[in-house]
């Protein structure tokens, strides 16, 4: 106050000396005295009435700082000047000052009554609380969450401290907080009657154990479903709870209450550590879960990394015990982190991964809930218990919202799985389908590959006709079979007539013309399948017939002889001066009693060649294979 009672210099000019000095003397003046009455006008006593069991002190209390942070309560409490009237809630945030707070109480009741202040705040580090009496030695209590816990004035997760007047006394309460490295954070005092105050804190209790409760049936349901799955996502979400629930544990003050063996400051570096776990823990869960989606897009990948470092950097912080520093990291970074959730989550819900939306609607309830409670707080919301519990509810909610979205992101992967598989199903089908027919392929392809193979092995290559192997195999096969059939068999063996003059004459590859030109005439010439012509040597042929007349034989024969000289291939050195033949033809109408083989019939039929070479050439000698006297067959 004595700032503002400065001498104010004015400047002297005849206009202020004049007519206007008196006005504006007066107008400083009542400008001077607005100003030392709003410094000086200290809150009224709170009165201490019966009908009042609720009283929020915003407006009712004095605040003053002490950046020393050395005074004491009785230095502090005969200073006159340096008090402002706290007209809202409290909220002293980081700061390295010691704060002193001032309230004045009075019982205006006939009776004695007793009030609980409540500092509404489980985690302030250093209060001393002073309640003065006049004429009596001031009562003191020193606690705070770096003391243990049996020096709090009343036993609960907050602090709290009794005040009782006797009828018309009024007392004075003074409140040192200090901090450990500068961290205050809000204070919504309130002064409650006993009866409200058991009524809060068995509310809180029970809010509080239902809060758990939820966490830790969300955490070991999955927990179970992690040893089931083995899925990555279902274990840093049950580690996320896990820190979740420490974290709001230990920030409600429940830790310090139920662990009271644990060193408080223990307990403060947990908290932090925790906080910090759960943030980067919430975003490896996140990570694992868009999975697929941040392998399509590596800058998306790369952007979460780079949050969730931002997340992890508070925590070498919190192990060294930095309690201010690291929050003032974290809470930007939890911010950040949640717009970035919520962004990302509704361009992967644009994308098509539609289990998002349920990360969007959870960091949308947590967001709502940090601002409810806040706002509640700074009084821009009504005081309603839902808001009191904003931060609970949101993370409950997120939490739900997180265990719906990795159940559909299971879903989504059992239905992908389930259509991967169907895939390869029709793709094996496929594939059985297309080998089946590249097989068949192949085989007719073998089949007529080795069809061609047979056909070239008992074929001659020059004339097409069958070659002497297969003359060999057929001639044994048929003598068989028309021993067994009772049919006729006969083998005529033909040889052009002075080819070796020919050769000379025109050359070899002429004579290679003429075998071809004769052996596709008489090949035209035989009707069944059964009649063959063979090449038995190299100007030499031979044909299997079958007939059942030898006279229709020798005719056939005879005609093939007229076929080949009809041709007229010139043929200086034969007589006639073309191309012709000799035929020796070996018949035999029973071979069973002529007891013919191969090699004789061959022989008789090599005979009437060499008899129709004899007997001038290009002509036909036949002969018949008599049937053999029993005496003769028996020999
Ligand atoms: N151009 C050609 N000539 C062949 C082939 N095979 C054998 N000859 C020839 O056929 C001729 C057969 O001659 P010879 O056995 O003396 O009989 P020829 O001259 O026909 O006399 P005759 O049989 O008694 O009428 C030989 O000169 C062989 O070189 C062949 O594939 N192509």
């Amino acid at each position: 106050m004595s700032r503002l009672l400065k001498p104010y210099p004015m400047r002297s000019s005849p206009l202020f000396q004049t007519s206007l000095l008196p006005w504006l003397h007066l107008l400083l003046g009542w400008m001077l005295l607005c100003l030392c009455g709003a410094a000086q006008a200290a809150p009224a006593a709170v009165a201490l009435r019966e009908g009042s069991s609720r009283l929020a002190l915003a407006g009712h209390y004095e605040i003053f700082e002490d950046p020393s942070r050395t005074l004491t309560a009785a230095q502090v409490d005969e200073s006159t000047y340096g008090w402002t009237t706290q007209r809202h809630v409290l909220n002293l945030g980081h700061s390295t000052s010691a704060w002193w707070l001032r309230l004045r109480v009075a019982n205006p009741e006939s009776a004695a009554i007793t009030r609980i202040l409540d500092l509404q705040n489980p985690r302030l580090d250093d209060i001393e609380f002073n309640l003065i009496r006049p004429g009596q030695p001031r009562q003191s209590i020193h606690t705070g969450d770096r003391l243990p816990y049996g020096t709090r004035a009343i036993q609960y997760h907050g602090f709290a401290f009794p005040i009782t007047l006797a009828p018309g006394e009024s007392a004075q309460v003074l409140i040192r907080l200090d901090s450990h490295d500068g961290y205050f954070g809000l204070l919504p005092m309130a002064l409650l009657s006993e009866p409200v105050f058991q009524q809060d804190t068995q509310r809180h209790t029970l809010l509080c154990g239902l809060y758990y409760g939820a966490l830790l049936i969300l955490l070991l349901y999955h927990l179970c479903l992690l040893g089931s799955t083995r899925d990555a996502a279902f274990a840093w979400y049950v580690c996320y709870l896990g820190f979740l629930v420490a974290t709001r544990f230990a920030m409600e003050g429940h830790a310090s209450q139920y662990f009271t063996a644990l060193p408080p400051d223990w307990i403060n570096q947990g908290l932090l550590l925790c906080y910090s776990m759960s943030a980067v823990l919430f975003g490896l869960m996140l990570m694992s879960n868009l999975k697929t989606l941040l392998v399509q897009h590596p800058w998306l990948q790369r952007t979460c990394w780079a949050v969730l470092a931002l997340n992890a950097v508070p925590l070498p912080m919190a192990l060294m015990g930095s309690y201010s520093g690291t929050l003032k990291l974290a809470m930007p970074a939890t911010m950040l982190s949640i717009a970035f959730v919520m962004g990302m989550s509704v361009w992967a819900w644009r994308v098509g991964m539609r289990h998002t939306r349920y990360f969007l609607a959870g960091s949308t309830c947590m967001l709502t809930g940090l601002l409810a409670e806040r706002l509640r707080l700074e009084s821009a919301l009504p005081d309603h218990p839902l808001l009191a519990y904003g931060v609970a509810i949101g993370s409950v909610l997120e939490a739900l919202f997180i265990a719906i979205a990795l159940a559909e992101g299971m879903n989504r992967m059992k239905a992908d799985k389930l259509h991967a598989e169907q895939q390869a199903r029709e793709a094996q089908a496929l594939l059985n389908d297309e080998l089946g027919r590249l097989v068949q392929e192949r085989t007719l392809e073998l089949e007529s590959a080795n069809q061609r193979l047979t056909t070239l092995s008992i074929t001659d290559e020059l004339t097409g006709a069958y070659n002497r192997r297969h003359f060999q195999e057929q001639l044994a096969e048929r003598i068989a079979q028309a021993r067994r059939s009772d049919d006729a068999i006969g083998l005529c063996l033909f040889d052009l007539d002075h080819f070796k003059g020919y050769n000379d004459r025109y050359g070899h590859p002429a004579g290679d013309e003429v075998l071809r030109r004769v052996s596709s005439t008489v090949s035209r010439h035989l009707k069944r399948s059964v009649d063959r012509l063979y090449r038995v040597g190299g100007e030499e042929f031979a044909l299997l017939i079958s007939s059942a007349d030898h006279t229709l034989g020798d005719r056939f024969i005879e005609e093939l002889r007229t076929s080949i000289h009809a041709l007229g291939l010139p043929h200086e050195r034969n007589e006639g001066g073309v191309v012709t033949a000799s035929f020796g033809l070996a018949w035999c109408s029973d071979v069973a009693r002529a007891q013919i083989d191969a090699e004789s019939l061959y022989r008789a039929a090599d005979e009437m060649l060499y008899q129709a070479k004899a007997l001038g050439r290009n002509r036909v000698e036949s002969s018949e294979v008599a049937p053999r006297p029993p005496s003769a067959r028996r020999a």
